[in-house]
């Protein structure tokens, strides 16, 4: 599990250790640099490249986190690297500067207007200069930072994007991304790297600042134990093999779970198979279909496991939607079109209510949703379709807005629905009512394809009804990795955005990593992820034992 935290919590962890008495603030600083420097000697023998003769820009603002650059190229100095500074804000940390200069610095001022002298330079003249380097290096705002760059580091920064430079670490935080929340104040430099302080700053995993960090590496400087509980957690792949439900010995088809699907529509008849094909091969024992005689045709036909239930209020008989068999689970929603399917939405999370049982609430079902849902209720809207939710609850936000601020609309929406909510994306969030918050981020960009959120409802419908069916306890799993039982359905949720995350990655052929790398994968259905799911499922629990 990755645990992250705000930078606020991380600047409070750090407080005790830095008495002036002991110095203690230097020797984290230290700590930090010395990660950076080692950081980035790794990273350009990865890439093949000697560092002895290669050339490292370090922008450098005026705080510890320019202190934290200047000293980390002070070290690659005198590994043989020809390092250059350019001091943003006209001066900077004076123990960092002092030894980056007698390490065989050369420093740089960048021209505000008042700084013109020799080493001066303005934005334009400095961003040439350090596209020209083997690597940059962004210390220009950490934890401190009040907004975005602003004046003449702005336009450096702006420039220098332009010009595409090789390799950019980023020091603890990309300058411009709020380390507590993710958000951006543009313009900002992305990083291939960011090399992050003491615990992993939560705006590293939330769009769009996780758009812009790269790779994330985390450099321990000693206050780990110190560190509150975390506002955002990640599971990884070793994780999900803890957590995915297999079945027991004595497992018969109503035991694994059976999950009610009500999707699908003449107009939108895809939906219903691809959401029905999902929740079948990601192991609900029984799937139950209720829609029109259509499109249960087609969906027999792709997905012969499949029982059809009716076509519920569509029926040539009127007969009122009533539900013929049990289930365990609900997903409500994908594709719904017409007055029949709406009314059987409604029916079925009537049900769901009165019944207690979990569901995936989806796409045109978020329109159908009662003042309060219980916790176990997800739903998976993208940011349009959440900006439309809080809309119809007077609290008007353009998909824009939630774009630019996922982890706080996704937490108002938890908070204010009592739903669990997953807010779907490059990078998707996944928040329990309760305030916490999981973020994933293992599917690759091919995967923004017509239907490919249908199939994430159906894997999400079937891991709801394996974990509520009779016998199944996953509880133990969840919390030995920590989580809170009411918690539990938000970890589910980001569990089956994980299972999608790497299904859709296999069926391109690039891992997320692999892609944000530059390589390039190739081009997805959504049929193909669900395709894609059983073997990947298969090769994260062959590590279980
Ligand atoms: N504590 C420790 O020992 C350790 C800390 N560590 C490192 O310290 C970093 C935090 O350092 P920090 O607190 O000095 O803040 P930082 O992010 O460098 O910038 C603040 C400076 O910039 C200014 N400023 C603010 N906003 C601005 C803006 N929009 N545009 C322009 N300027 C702006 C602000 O000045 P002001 O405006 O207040 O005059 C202030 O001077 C952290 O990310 C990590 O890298 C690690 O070494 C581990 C040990
Ligand atoms: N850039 C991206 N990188 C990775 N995954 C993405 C990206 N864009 C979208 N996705 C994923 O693709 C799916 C799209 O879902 P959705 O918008 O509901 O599509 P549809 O309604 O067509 O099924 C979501 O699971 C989302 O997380
Ligand atoms: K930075």
């Amino acid at each position: 599990m990755i645990s992250a935290f705000t930078g606020t919590d991380v600047r409070a962890a750090e407080q005790p250790l830095l008495d002036p008495r002991s110095d203690g603030g230097a020797v984290l600083m230290q700590r930090a640099a010395h990660g950076l420097a080692a950081a980035i000697v790794s990273e350009l023998r990865a890439r093949g490249q000697r560092f002895a003769g290669s050339g490292v820009t370090v922008l450098a603002g005026k705080g510890n986190n320019g202190g934290d650059g200047l000293f980390a190229a002070s070290f690659l100095a005198r590994r043989g690297m020809r390092t250059t500074a350019v001091l943003t804000a006209g001066s900077a940390h004076t123990e960092a500067l002092a030894a980056f200069t007698a390490a065989g610095g050369r420093v740089l001022i960048l021209d505000s207007g008042s700084n013109a002298g020799s080493n001066a330079g303005n934005a334009e003249e400095l961003a040439v200069l350090c596209a020209g380097d083997d690597v940059v290096i962004d210390a220009v705002l950490g934890t401190g930072a009040r907004g975005g760059l602003r004046g003449a580091a702005a336009e450096l920064v702006a420039a220098l994007q332009e010009l595409r430079p090789r390799l950019v670490v980023a020091c603890d935080v990309p300058s411009g991304v709020d380390a507590d929340t993710g958000e951006v104040h543009w313009p900002v430099l992305d990083a291939q790297l960011t090399v992050t302080f003491g615990g992993i700053k939560a705006g590293l995993l939330a769009d769009p600042g996780e758009g812009c960090a790269g790779r994330v590496q985390l450099v321990p400087i000693g206050i780990e134990s110190l560190l509150p509980a975390p506002v955002l957690r990640r599971f990884s792949t070793a994780d999900l093999a803890a957590l995915l439900p297999s079945p027991g010995r004595r497992a018969h088809k109503y035991s694994r779970g059976v999950l009610g699907v009500v999707a699908g529509s003449e107009k939108y008849a895809g939906a219903a198979v691809l959401s029905v094909h999902a929740a079948v091969v990601s192991g609900a024992g029984m799937v139950r279909y209720l829609g029109p005689a259509a499109v249960a045709r087609q969906v027999l036909a792709r997905t012969p496991e499949a029982l059809w239930e009716g076509a519920g209020a569509e029926g040539a008989n009127g007969s009122g939607g009533a539900w013929p068999g049990r289930v365990q689970a609900w997903l409500v929603g994908p594709g719904l079109d017409g007055a029949g399917q709406l009314e059987n939405a409604r029916d079925a999370l009537a049900a769901a209510l009165d019944g207690g049982q979990p569901a995936v609430v989806d796409a045109g079902a978020l329109e159908l949703l009662p003042d309060r849902c219980p916790p176990h209720w997800i739903l998976t809207p993208h940011a349009g379709e959440l900006s439309a939710l809080l809309g119809r609850s007077e609290m008007p936000v353009t998909r824009e807005d939630v774009e630019s601020r996922p982890l706080h609309f996704v937490r108002l929406a938890a908070e204010h629905t009592g739903a669990t909510v997953l807010l779907k994306g490059a990078t998707t969030l996944v928040a329990s009512p309760s305030g916490a918050v999981f973020s994933q981020s293992e599917g690759c960009p091919w995967m923004a394809t017509a239907g490919s959120g249908d199939v994430l409802a159906g894997i999400l419908g079937a891991l709801l009804a394996q974990c509520a069916g009779p016998g199944m306890d996953d509880d133990g799993a969840f919390a030995a990795l920590g989580v809170a039982p009411e918690d539990r359905w938000a970890a589910l949720g980001a569990v089956a955005v994980s299972l999608h995350g790497l299904a859709g990655s296999a069926a391109s052929g690039v891992s997320r990593a692999r892609f944000d790398a530059g390589a390039g994968g190739g081009p997805v259905t959504a049929l193909g992820i669900a395709d894609a799911v059983s073997g990947v499922w298969a090769q994260i629990v062959a590590d279980r034992l």
